[in-house]
């Protein structure tokens, strides 16, 4: 059976993702670099522990460490005192041992002698010469962060294809880790079609607009950490069109246009695409965004972004985003689908998925809520700039009244951490 949207020449989402992701192949190289430059990057190879963390039994309070006598109940009784007898610094141990009764001055991170049990904060405590009592009963193994509790020494840390985070740089700082071995990032080349595009700073004539759809995906590229090669404006003559396919080709593992895949009498980009490689699909059931393209060049992916700049945002999302990141050699799965209460009608006719903008958020009675923007047109860039989601409508979806559940998907779960 054909469905509605087949027999309309338009392709199903899934159908052209899965398409497009099976022409999609992971870049060969990888390279050593610092971990300070690791953001955003795929690591290449496993990363196992050379050490615990921590990698000692440590105090997680400024306090005192005792040898409590723990054999008869676990618990060391209010006001019993004990005889201090030295200091543990960070940096500096108590080199001692601790007899049954005696306790030490410690602080947060220095190291909790062998022959110490537990801890206490100093709140807890009373202290008269040179004997320490306790303010309240006490715990055995109370405020000792114990050596390997965060990891193991052998411990898996770092998958391959993991895209490393702020928080990952760090945490591979913590291991004395200098260097990783990552995947090469992919290169990227943009352009933009159009006689009617100018650049900030040019004046315009009747009917030009300044151009913005290379600066979302450029911007959105560097977000991802790969390499950026911009093209720029070309003007709308096949001659001209083809030459920067043929440098983009040169240059890039991925090429992205925008603008010049509809049916217009100036939209060349297919058939460009169709004379120097392979037009894979063309036309798929979502709105915004349905006369993206997708093919292949002889060195490279080609997609076709259509011009409208919210159409360009959106397949750039739903396309571009996945297909980078399996050729980058990381996770490229779908964000997640979250249901959400629309707080507005939504209005939509069956037959493309839509993906309308809106801005979430959790209302007084603690409700995920959506708020569909008014403005929906394809051309309406200050809406998607606005919202922080997708309210996402099945193909069969016929619109909802307010109050009714939608899904949506927050941008912050397409592009990344
Ligand atoms: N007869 C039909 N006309 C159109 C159809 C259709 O099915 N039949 N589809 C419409 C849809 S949907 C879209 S989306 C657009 C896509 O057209 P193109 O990809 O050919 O884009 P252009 O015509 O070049 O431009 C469309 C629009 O966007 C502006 N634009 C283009 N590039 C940029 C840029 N880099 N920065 C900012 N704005 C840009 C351009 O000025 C136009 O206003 O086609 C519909 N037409
Ligand atoms: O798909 Mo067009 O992108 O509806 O404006």
């Amino acid at each position: 059976m054909v469905d509605c949207c087949s027999a309309f020449g338009l392709m199903p989402l899934s159908q052209a993702k899965t398409n497009l992701l099976d022409k999609i192949s992971l870049v060969k190289d990888s390279e050593t670099i610092s971990i300070n430059k690791c953001m955003q990057r795929v690591n290449a190879r496993s990363i196992s522990s050379p050490i615990n963390v921590p990698s000692h039994n440590n105090s997680a309070m400024d306090g005192y460490a005792f040898n409590g006598d723990f054999s008869q109940n676990e618990v060391i009784p209010k006001d019993h005192k004990f005889e201090l007898i030295g200091i543990a610094m960070a940096g500096s141990p108590f080199l001692g041992e601790l007899k049954p009764g005696q306790c030490i001055r410690i602080m947060t991170g220095a190291v909790v002698p062998d022959s110490a049990n537990t801890v206490e904060m100093q709140e807890n405590i009373t202290v008269a010469d040179s004997t320490v009592q306790l303010n309240q009963s006490l715990k055995i193994d109370n405020h000792i962060r114990k050596a390997g509790e965060d990891i193991t020494i052998g411990q898996t840390v770092f998958e391959e294809g993991h895209l490393f985070s702020a928080t990952d740089v760090g945490l591979l700082a913590s291991l004395g880790v200098e260097n990783v071995y990552v995947k090469r990032r992919p290169k990227v080349a943009v352009f933009s079609t159009g006689d009617e595009l100018k650049s900030a700073g040019q004046s315009l004539s009747l009917g030009d607009i300044y151009e913005s759809n290379s600066h979302v995906v450029i911007a959105m590229l560097e977000k991802m950490n790969v390499e950026v090669i911009d093209l720029g404006i070309i003007e709308d003559d096949y001659e001209k069109i083809k030459q920067a396919f043929i440098k983009a080709d040169e240059l890039a593992d991925a090429v992205i246009s925008s603008g010049g895949v509809s049916v217009g009498d100036a939209d060349y980009t297919k058939d460009v695409l169709g004379e120097l490689g392979h037009i894979d699909f063309w036309k798929i059931a979502i709105k915004p965004g349905k006369p993206f393209a997708f093919g292949q060049l002889p060195n490279s992916v080609f997609f076709g972004l259509p011009g409208n700049p919210v159409s360009a945002t959106v397949t750039f999302h739903l396309l571009g985003v996945p297909a980078l990141k399996k050729m980058m050699g990381t996770d490229f799965s779908d964000p997640m689908l979250i249901p959400a209460v629309t707080t507005d009608r939504i209005r939509k006719r069956a037959g493309r998925m839509d993906f309308q903008r809106g801005v979430a958020n959790i209302n007084l009675n603690g409700q995920l809520e959506v708020l569909p923007l008014a403005k929906q047109g394809s051309g309406i860039l200050s809406s998607i700039s606005k919202a922080n989601c997708y309210i996402v409508l099945e193909q069969s979806h016929e619109g909802c009244n307010a109050g009714e559940k939608v899904n949506i998907q927050l941008f912050d779960h397409i592009i990344g951490r």
